[in-house]
């Protein structure tokens, strides 16, 4: 096991170096200038691409606005340049500061929209910015901008097509490292979430809207540097390859190479490239010049790989190399820092008079109850009787109507999810929420997004950089020593997915663990679990209570609540009707009537 890791690790560093030095020989074989100058524009696209496979194929968010950005890149420059004389530099970091803003703009607005609108807000803006581009005097309207002059670096002059092809795949490969860094990271990590719904990132503390704000602007300004190295490569630009077609063209390549794979987009951006060349040589000659067909032959390459193969191409190369390259976690590092915690019996969770009303619905009508440090609660209750909606008033979910939950003695009703999670209450979800593809160890390790120090994490910029390793392994080696505790420890490098619903239930828990809790609020654990993982549960949750931990379960299954649990609150129809131990519950007149429906 360790060998395959030590292998695909080495491989994963390794490929783009060998990538860097393909690109760096290319050069001096005697390759045709035709050649040359398609893989330069491969590796345009690449760079472009690579910014989709973030935003679209990891995050889940549609853009077709991509071109647009590269618009926005390539015009800044070419004006600063042609209009004031200034360096290619000082285009690029001016195309930088407009694509990053009106990325954070834009994205502000569009990210907050979820569904089929923020595809189509994309189209409009690509739309607008293309006809923007088109009818501005000072752009040069439909004709663009010409005399665009070399990028120049310590006197060496990057003017011949070489030159550019190797400037521009340095770039491309650069922006594969940060991309993958970037993505193997903490926040990286919540990213790859954000795809599989924004509760379960909102419950480990993750700002989604930010986030996705985030890697908006990220995603542009790859878009950006493209069109920079595009418009010193052309020495022109007009608003042509920044419309609504190469927009559409950007995601099919992501969606050919594979949406979810960095290096998807390297192949995607390569084989639509070249196709795209033969095409258009080929088609004319067949079918003659009357009509757009290199649209048609890509619109049914598009709904064909929708259809047969959305995974795109790379995991068919991908399951060609000797198991995947993931986060691993260190033998050591430093423990992170955790917070003091509550002494046994201490209230800790206080709900007095809590409401829930749906319009006229009420929910939760006006409950009370308390969970103490080192007691099992169990909230139970017929179907509808309001136990899903008085956990999800405790974890932030839904805003309270009227009422109070206090934790530790500080009002938390009104607080965001994230906030919550913060003060130390940490949740699994009934229906599990984990992000399959992801390992073990990072799906565990996402609980622990709160705890790190996130001046020493410093952000996206830190992962792009790989500067954050040190806060990577304290929180890799949390995971890691949540996971042993649960009983996972010979898991971690196993996709999510892979695993038993019981052990996804404990992965759920090892997550919420590596949150640092003192109060643990379990949505349904023992459903859908086979009586030995119940057991097993079960004896997790005694361990869990013997060192101290406070937990309130909503739960169905009857046997699983009276052997384990300490107190327990009876809700039927919203109202709290009967609480008590195990013991007074089960010979409870008003208990038995919910559940029998009245006894003799
Ligand atoms: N978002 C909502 N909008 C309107 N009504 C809702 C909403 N969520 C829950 N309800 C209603 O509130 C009542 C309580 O539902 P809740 O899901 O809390 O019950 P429950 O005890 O958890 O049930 P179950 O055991 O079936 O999960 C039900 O009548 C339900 O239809």
């Amino acid at each position: 096991m360790k060998n395959k890791f030590v292998f695909s690790a080495a491989l994963s560093t390794i490929a783009p170096v060998v990538l860097l030095l393909l690109v760096l020989a290319l050069p001096f074989l005697s390759v045709p200038p035709f050649w040359i100058t398609l893989l330069s524009y491969v590796g345009l696209y690449s760079i472009v691409a690579l910014g989709l496979v973030m935003l679209t194929g990891v995050a889940g968010l549609t853009s077709f606005g991509q071109a647009a950005f590269v618009g926005i890149g390539a015009y800044t420059t070419a004006y600063v340049t042609t209009q004031f004389g200034l360096s290619p530099w000082i285009g690029l970091l001016a195309g930088l500061l407009i694509t990053g803003v009106s990325a954070l703009l834009i994205g502000a607005v569009t990210m907050r929209i979820s569904g089929h609108f923020l595809p189509l807000s994309t189209i409009a803006w690509g739309l607008s910015l293309y006809f923007l581009f088109g009818n501005l005097e000072s752009l040069g309207k439909y004709d663009g901008i010409g005399g665009i002059p070399s990028i120049s670096l310590f006197g060496f002059e990057f003017s011949s097509g070489k030159s550019m092809y190797v400037l521009i795949w340095v770039v491309a490969i650069l922006a594969l490292v940060s991309v993958k860094n970037f993505l193997n990271s903490r926040t990286g990590r919540a990213v790859r979430a954000l795809k599989f719904g924004y509760v379960m990132p909102e419950a480990m503390g993750v700002n989604t809207v930010w986030l996705k704000i985030v890697i908006f602007a990220y995603a542009a300004m790859l878009a950006g540097v493209s069109g920079w190295l595009y418009a010193h490569l052309q020495h022109a630009v007009n608003p042509t390859p920044f419309g609504l077609k190469y927009g559409i063209d950007y995601l099919l390549m992501v969606v050919v190479g594979g949406a979810g794979y960095v290096w998807g987009a390297l192949l995607g951006a390569g084989l639509i490239t070249l196709l795209g060349n033969f095409l258009q040589e080929w088609l004319p000659a067949v079918l003659g010049t009357g009509g757009n067909f290199e649209a048609i032959v890509f619109g049914i390459a598009l709904v064909l790989f929708l259809q047969y193969a959305n995974e795109g191409l790379w995991p068919f190369i991908q399951a060609r190399f000797p198991g995947r390259p993931s986060a691993r976690a260190p033998d050591d590092a430093p423990a992170l820092a955790h917070k003091d915690k509550p002494a046994a019996g201490e209230v800790i969770l206080d709900v007095k008079d809590a409401r829930k009303q749906f319009g006229g619905l009420v929910a939760v009508n006006d409950v009370s109850f308390s969970v103490k440090a080192g007691e099992v609660v169990g909230l139970i209750g017929p179907n509808g009787a309001g136990k899903s909606t008085t956990f999800n008033l405790v974890t932030g979910v839904l805003p309270i109507t009227s009422g109070a939950v206090d934790y530790r003695g500080r009002s938390i009703a009104g607080l965001s999810s994230r906030q919550i999670a913060s003060r130390g209450i940490a949740r699994t979800f009934q229906h599990v929420r984990l992000v399959p593809g992801m390992s073990v160890l990072e799906n565990a390790a996402m609980g622990a997004y709160l705890r790190s120090d996130r001046a020493a994490q410093g952000g996206a910029l830190a992962s792009i950089l790989r500067l954050n390793r040190k806060e990577e392994d304290k929180i890799l080696l949390e995971a890691k020593r949540q996971l042993e505790r649960v009983g996972l420890g010979d898991m971690l490098y196993r996709p999510a997915g892979s695993l038993a619903l019981g052990q996804q239930r404990i992965l759920e828990i090892a997550r919420a663990l590596c949150c640092d809790p003192a109060l643990l609020l379990l949505d349904e654990p023992a459903a859908g679990l086979r009586y030995k993982e119940k057991q097993a549960l079960s004896e997790l949750l005694r361990k869990l209570r013997a060192e101290g931990m406070a937990v309130l379960l909503v739960e169905h299954d009857m046997d699983f609540v009276m052997q384990l649990t300490d107190h327990i609150v009876v809700m039927e129809f919203g109202t709290k009707i009967a609480e008590g131990t195990p013991a007074q519950i089960q010979v409870h007149p008003a208990v038995l009537e919910a559940y029998l429906g009245g006894v003799e």
